[in-house]
């Protein structure tokens, strides 16, 4: 088997994790990608190891330093976030497809890095008022950092076109089977032999 990468990004809030949830229970062919990032971890919900690898900054340059990512970002500002070369090899050693939680600029990232490898998938608000509700119902972040958010998704909704398919997360549901059927075509499909 050779393994593929699937990246979902969109601006935060538009439902990638969720989403990227439900396909892994859906589909046991996916392994998620864990990544690095230097953000604290939020107390009882988030686990090292297996959100996210929570690292110092200190070690997160170190890492960088050593060309141990495929992509990484400043998300926020003083928040790096990166995919490790080490954790796509974790997976496909284990015989299983990654599948990735990234933002905009780290999804457009991973497709110039994988090519025909990867399947990156736009996930979009149906509108940016919608966005907001969410966010603040989803009651995990401060109204500045909401703010934030949203100032970034603006940008971010420019990107759409450069991605292999858009799917609007409007009814979850309908979503979802989208998602499932674009990345069960992509994983049964051969990879051109380049
Ligand atoms: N470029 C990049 N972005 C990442 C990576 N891991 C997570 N992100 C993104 O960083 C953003 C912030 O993530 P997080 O702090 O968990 O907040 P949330 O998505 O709003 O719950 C989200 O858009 C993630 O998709 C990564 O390895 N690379
Ligand atoms: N289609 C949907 N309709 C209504 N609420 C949704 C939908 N998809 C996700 N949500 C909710 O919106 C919030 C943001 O979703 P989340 O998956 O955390 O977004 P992201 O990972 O893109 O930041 C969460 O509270 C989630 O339960």
């Amino acid at each position: 088997m050779q393994g593929k990468i699937i990246a979902f990004s969109a601006p935060s809030g538009a439902g990638k994790t969720t989403i990227v949830h439900r396909l892994m229970e859906r589909i046991p062919e996916l392994s998620f990608s864990i990544s690095a990032c230097t953000r604290d971890r939020r107390g009882r919900t988030e686990q090292n190891g297996k959100d996210y690898y929570f690292i110092t900054v200190q070690e997160f340059q170190e890492k960088i330093r050593h060309d141990e990512f495929v992509e990484w970002e400043e998300v926020y500002e003083g928040s790096y976030y990166g995919t490790l070369k080490s954790e796509i090899e974790r997976i496909w050693g284990g015989g299983k497809h990654a599948i990735l939680d990234i933002d905009v600029k780290g999804g457009l990232s991973v497709k110039e890095f994988y090519k025909d490898r990867a399947l990156c998938i736009f996930v979009k608000p149906p509108s940016l008022e919608v966005l907001e509700q969410r966010l603040k119902a989803r009651a995990t972040d401060s109204a500045s950092s909401i703010s934030a958010r949203l100032y970034k998704a603006n940008f971010e909704l420019t990107f759409e076109d450069r991605f292999d398919a858009v799917i609007v997360n409007d009814d979850l549901d309908q979503a979802t089977a989208q998602a499932e059927k674009l990345v069960r075509d992509f994983i049964t499909a051969e990879l051109a032999i380049v």
